[in-house]
């Protein structure tokens, strides 16, 4: 395997979905290809990627099953991002090496704003704040039917003998990720340069091939050998 190096212009990249189809499998497939022809990069995710990003992920999604409420739950997600964005993600650009994220900014709209109700204008105030002008190149919706998501979660846990937990919002009705499944499609609409929607309902290797694809076709210079 070639040695991974910096790029001049290293890119940012955003994988989002529902629970379950498979964003963390895909993100460090992602990152292993790049590897391969020799792009360093980081892998991340939100919320946390940083000590104090990742205590408020335990803050918000561990411990207690009550709820802060969309709107205090947008802040806090934001002020994570915030601390994510300038201690990790930018540095990380700035010096050359690519960065691949589970889950990022569409994550608070889709789950707070469009399924949650807090009002757009807050989410975009927040966002502005959070991503401190660094807005992913390329955003990979993984998109598929939240049941089957599910069931496969599930087969998974019986195939390794673990018990299904779930945090706060893997724990809402099924209508609920019906409507999620909708907001994160509607955000891609609305995003149509930046947001790519690959169908998730496919085998791990093929999703792989599909989203390498994508990623070789939005930046050729990937392919082509003149990234350094
Ligand atoms: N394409 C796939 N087909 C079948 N099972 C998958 C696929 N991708 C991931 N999985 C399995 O589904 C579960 C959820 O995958 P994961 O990558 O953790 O999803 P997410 O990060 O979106 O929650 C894991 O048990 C994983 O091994
Ligand atoms: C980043 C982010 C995550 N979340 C939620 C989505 C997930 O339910 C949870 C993160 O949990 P995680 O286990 O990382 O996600 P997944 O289930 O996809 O593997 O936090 C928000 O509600 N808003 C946000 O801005």
């Amino acid at each position: 395997m070639l040695e991974a190096t910096k790029t001049r212009h290293a890119r940012f990249i955003t994988f989002e979905g529902g629970e379950g189809v498979g964003k963390s499998t895909q993100v460090k497939r992602l990152v292993a290809n790049l590897n391969r022809v020799a792009i360093e990069a980081v892998r991340t995710r939100e919320p946390g990627g940083t000590p104090k990003a990742e205590a408020i992920r335990s803050f918000i999604l561990q411990g207690r099953s009550e709820s802060w409420g969309a709107g205090a739950e947008a802040v806090l997600f934001a002020a994570a991002r915030h601390d994510h964005v300038t201690q990790l993600i930018a540095p990380n650009l700035a010096a050359g090496t690519w960065v691949i994220c589970d889950r990022f900014h569409d994550s608070t709209r889709a789950y707070q704003g469009l399924t949650g109700g807090v009002d757009d204008k807050l989410i975009d105030g927040l966002e502005t704040l959070a991503l401190d002008g660094h807005a992913p190149d390329l955003t990979i919706v993984l998109d598929m039917d939240p049941e089957a998501a599910f069931r496969r979660v599930a087969q998974r846990a019986v195939e390794d003998g673990l018990a299904l937990t779930g945090d706060r919002f893997e724990k809402e009705d099924i209508e609920w990720h019906k409507r999620l499944r909708q907001a994160f499609l509607s955000i891609a609409r609305n995003n149509g340069e930046r947001c790519i929607v690959i169908s998730a309902e496919q085998a791990e290797n093929e999703l792989e091939a599909a989203i390498w694809a994508v990623v070789c076709e939005r930046f050729p210079e990937l392919l082509s050998g003149s990234q350094a």
